[in-house]
């Protein structure tokens, strides 16, 4: 799916800025809200969670629709004979589009694009666009909240009959089984664009071939190849035009028709930390009614090979973290200038790269990622998982749906370098083998290879289950490990920690995959401290990751280090966390803890490339 572009045949309008907002309660919104003025609203600032924008009205706890609404009006000379497209960016979770009284459809997901095409629907002068949004998670959504029970890390007395009136008793509420707050709303940008009716639908480009073993300042031969999907009532696509520009803007070739290769004698590679971006400049037709779309890309490839993870056929090393949309006031919000002061960060620290767990982040951030030369794992919002999913046949189907879409949308950026199918699915306990699990992933791991046309690498990050008895992360290409020994179990007790490690690590050694951390780490409240450094301490954190990474630097098919987490981040209230998870290695605010100090020095001394080699 393409982003909205402004150029010589498209516009785009945002429809960013103060919307009207009420909340509307767990069972339905009223349908005399779709069609007329909002009652008694209240101001919400899209994009942008709403649950931290009132104080007046609790907002945290809001549990079912809210309504947005607002009016838009656009010039008829502007889009007269175009089609006029309404595009959010994502909805968290669910949402009901109207438009002037009429439903546009609805969409199931919260983390990736959708759209509706207005044109037979605007009128002249005022439109009014309606958007109920549902912030309910269950047994059937991604991210999978758990029903009548208690939150992950909530705390419970089952049993206790007096406890157990209380659950009856308590008000309907999202129990989130994933350690994140539950932020809601049009968290990202919606915009109207233009195109002509005959349109470039989308386009995609693959690094057939590279020059291997070009220094990061050398250029050699490369060969892309490239496809571009049409629509409208007669696109040509004889009359497809491509010119790919350099990053001066200069042409360095060009090509003709919907399908084809193009071979760049001098091409520079993306490549992490020097990155190099072109353009390809795709038109369909000429004059009047035709059509045109900038799309960046770069020339890089990435492959597993023996048990190491080549880009540019180089054995890269991960260095950085699992991160989460999360700032004080936009929630989940997207805010631009916090993605360029967290990419400043990830500089700052010597890191290389993230996971974007645990949904796809906003476009821009990978926009980012890619001119800056940026590595992104890219997740699903398949977080929570556990037993009684893998048999759960809708699940499964909107599970396919949101990788499929996922890899649509960001199948062209050189950051995205494997796609993460989920995020600790649990295996073992209630007697759940994990044989099942592999019925559920075995076809998603499939489906992930075939829907991307640059045919990356793929994952499941796996959570401290019993590594013997899980038959699913060994079939991934890359074995992706969340592992929290020395906190969550060995708690305070680096040495057996480190022990209980090697012991797992002796195991993995055996199944002859490339392995790395995608989760390690502490919980650390900054400005506590101890000459011996307990738990929760900045001392303990850093001694964690300093005793940790000692061990897996022994091992040469450990391929990279993604601790948990780049900051701290708000999650449900409970006894277990203090504002929120405390293990980021900088404060909610961006402020380092004595451990980013330690990793910004361990990694200026860890190449992205050759590490092990
Ligand atoms: C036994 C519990 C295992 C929890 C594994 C650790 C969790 N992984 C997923 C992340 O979203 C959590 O924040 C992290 C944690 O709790 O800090």
């Amino acid at each position: 799916m393409l982003y909205p572009q402004s150029n010589d045949a498209r516009l785009v309008f945002s429809l960013d800025g103060v919307w009207d907002f009420r909340t509307a309660g767990e069972e339905d919104y009223p349908s005399e809200w779709i069609g007329e003025a909002l009652p008694d609203a209240i101001p919400m600032a899209v994009p942008g969670s709403y649950n931290d924008q009132n104080d007046l009205v609790d907002l945290y706890e809001t549990y079912g629709w809210v309504v947005y609404q607002r009016t838009f009006s656009l010039p008829a000379r502007a889009i007269a004979g175009q089609r006029v497209v309404l595009r959010f960016d994502a909805a968290t979770h669910a949402a009901d589009v109207y438009l002037n009284g009429e439903k546009l459809g609805s969409h199931k997901g919260g983390f990736l694009p959708f759209e509706f095409d207005v044109t037979d629907a605007l009128k002249a002068g005022d439109n009014l666009l309606t958007v109920a949004v549902d912030n309910r998670i269950n047994q059937s959504t991604l991210p999978i909240g758990n029903e009548g029970n208690v939150a992950f890390f909530g705390s419970d007395n089952a049993g206790i009959p007096s406890v157990e009136a209380g659950k009856r008793y308590a008000k309907p509420q999202n129990r989130p089984n994933f350690d994140f707050f539950n932020f809601a709303g049009l968290n990202r940008h919606v915009e109207l664009y233009t195109t002509p009716l005959n349109h470039i639908a989308d386009v995609a480009f693959v690094t057939k071939s590279v020059t291997e073993g070009l220094g990061e300042s050398e250029t050699g031969p490369a060969v892309v190849g490239y496809d571009v999907t049409l629509a409208g009532p007669d696109a040509d696509p004889a009359a497809v035009r491509v010119e790919i520009l350099d990053e001066f803007g200069n042409v360095v070739a060009t090509a003709s028709g919907a399908q084809g290769e193009i071979a760049l004698e001098d091409a520079h590679l993306w490549n992490p930390g020097a990155a190099y971006l072109y353009a390809a400049h795709v038109t369909l037709g000429e004059g009047d009614g035709a059509d045109e779309y900038e799309q960046t890309f770069g020339i890089r490839t990435v492959e597993v090979k023996d048990q190491q993870f080549l880009i540019n056929g180089k054995p890269f090393y991960f260095k950085g973290f699992g991160k989460h949309e999360d700032s004080y006031f936009h929630g989940r919000g997207t805010d631009q200038l916090l993605n360029v002061k967290d990419v400043s960060l990830i500089h700052w620290l010597n890191a290389n790269s993230f996971r974007t767990s645990h949904y796809p982040y906003a476009e821009n951030m990978y926009d980012l990622c890619d001119r800056e030369g940026i590595v992104i794992i890219d997740e699903t919002p398949a977080v929570g998982m556990s037993w009684p999913q893998y048999t759960n046949k809708p699940l499964f189907e909107h599970h396919e749906q949101v990788i499929k879409d996922m890899i649509s949308r960001d199948k062209n950026h050189p950051s995205v370098v494997m796609w993460s199918l989920a995020n600790e699915p649990w295996y073992d306990q209630g007697g759940e083998k994990s044989e099942n699990a592999l019925k559920y992933f075995t076809p998603l791991y499939e489906l992930a290879h075939a829907e991307d046309p640059q045919n990356r690498p793929v994952t499941i990050v796996c959570c401290q289950n019993d590594y013997t008895k899980d038959l699913v992360t060994r079939t991934m290409d890359v074995v992706c490990l969340n592992r929290y020994y020395g906190w969550y179990n060995l708690s305070g007790d680096l040495d057996a920690a480190c022990y209980a490690l090697n012991v797992e690590l002796d195991w993995w050694e055996k199944i002859g995959k490339p392995v790395m951390f995608t989760e390690y780490g502490a919980d650390t409240m900054e400005g506590v401290h101890g000459t011996h450094g307990k738990m929760w301490s900045e001392e303990y954190q850093r001694d964690y990751f300093a005793r940790i990474d000692a061990e897996i630097d022994k091992r040469p098919w450990f391929i990279g280090e993604q601790l948990w987490n780049f900051a701290d981040f708000v999650t449900i209230q409970g006894t277990m966390r203090v504002e929120g998870n405390r293990k980021g290695i900088l404060t909610r605010d961006r402020q380092p803890k004595m451990a980013a100090h330690f990793l910004r020095d361990r990694w200026a001394a860890i190449p992205n490339f050759g590490y092990k080699a």
